[in-house]
């Protein structure tokens, strides 16, 4: 495994000016949210402030009415789901999405499937069944176990897990902590944090647990009504009374 070297990446997420709407709802207003290679950053806000249509926008299942996506100098605006995900981009939804028939083992075998025709992960590092099990040691426990035997928990896990072995540079990440104990999203966030830090992968990370997201990420931005009212170091938004008050319900 190499280390990235964020100033020379080229796997590069750009999100500029998004605005995005469902027939007369306007779900993104001139949506910008700074990202880069080794770093996480957490989109906060309340529901309904348009995180989930962020994710969906950049991932190409919502099509935006105005602005611009690219991965490393290379404009993906609008273009197919299918080839966003080829270019690097993986989008873990939220609801867990394991096929449940399935063992753990069938599961990461279809990220590993779709990651054979991409030739590297992010920085040079390349993902593999047996990395992945050791980052999360509770799957390598239930590897030949359906995935409908496995805890909320352990679901995450394994959509994670899954999505590291596509080989992505860029992992958008849907509410990862809904409904799991403070301990399991601390094991989940600190994988989050070696990802970035040792493969120099780029995280979004949207999440309605915002105390945890900011402890976790090295940027944040908050959404309110589908417009930027924050950006800003992770750590600078935790600090700010006020704007935890009136957003970020901690
Ligand atoms: N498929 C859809 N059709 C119509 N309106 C939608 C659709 N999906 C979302 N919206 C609306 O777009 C706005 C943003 O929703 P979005 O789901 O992106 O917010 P969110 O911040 O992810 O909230 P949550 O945490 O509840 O998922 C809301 O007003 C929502 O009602």
């Amino acid at each position: 495994m190499s280390t990235a070297d964020p100033s020379t990446s080229t796997d590069r997420l750009e999100i500029e000016g998004l605005t995005a709407t469902y027939g007369p709802v306007t779900a993104l207003e001139d949506v910008s949210v700074p990202a880069a290679p080794g770093a996480i950053t957490a989109v906060l806000g309340a529901n309904g402030a348009g995180k989930t249509t962020l994710l969906r926008t950049v991932s190409g299942l919502v099509r935006p009415a105005a602005g611009r996506v690219s991965l490393g100098g290379r404009d993906l605006t609008g273009a197919e789901p299918e080839r966003i995900a080829a270019a690097g981009i993986a989008h873990v939804p939220e609801g867990r999405g394991v096929i449940t028939e399935l063992s753990v083992e069938e599961n990461l075998r279809l990220g590993s499937l779709l990651g054979a025709r991409r030739p590297t992960g992010s920085g040079g590092r390349r993902f593999d069944t047996d990395g992945v099990l050791e980052l999360f040691p509770a799957l390598a426990e239930r590897f030949r176990r359906p995935a409908d035997t496995l805890s909320g928990g352990e679901r995450q896990m394994l959509v994670v897990a899954r999505a590291l072995l596509t080989q992505p540079s860029v992992l958008l990440l849907d509410e990862p902590s809904l409904g799991l104990a403070p301990r399991v999203v601390s094991q989940i966030f600190a994988v989050l944090r070696d990802l970035t830090d040792a493969g120099g992968i780029t995280v979004v990370l949207v999440e309605q647990n915002a105390r945890s997201a900011l402890q976790v990420a090295d940027t944040g931005v908050v959404l309110s009504l589908g417009r930027v009212v924050a950006v800003d170091e992770a750590s600078a938004l935790a600090a700010d009374q006020a704007l935890r008050h009136a957003y970020l319900g901690f």
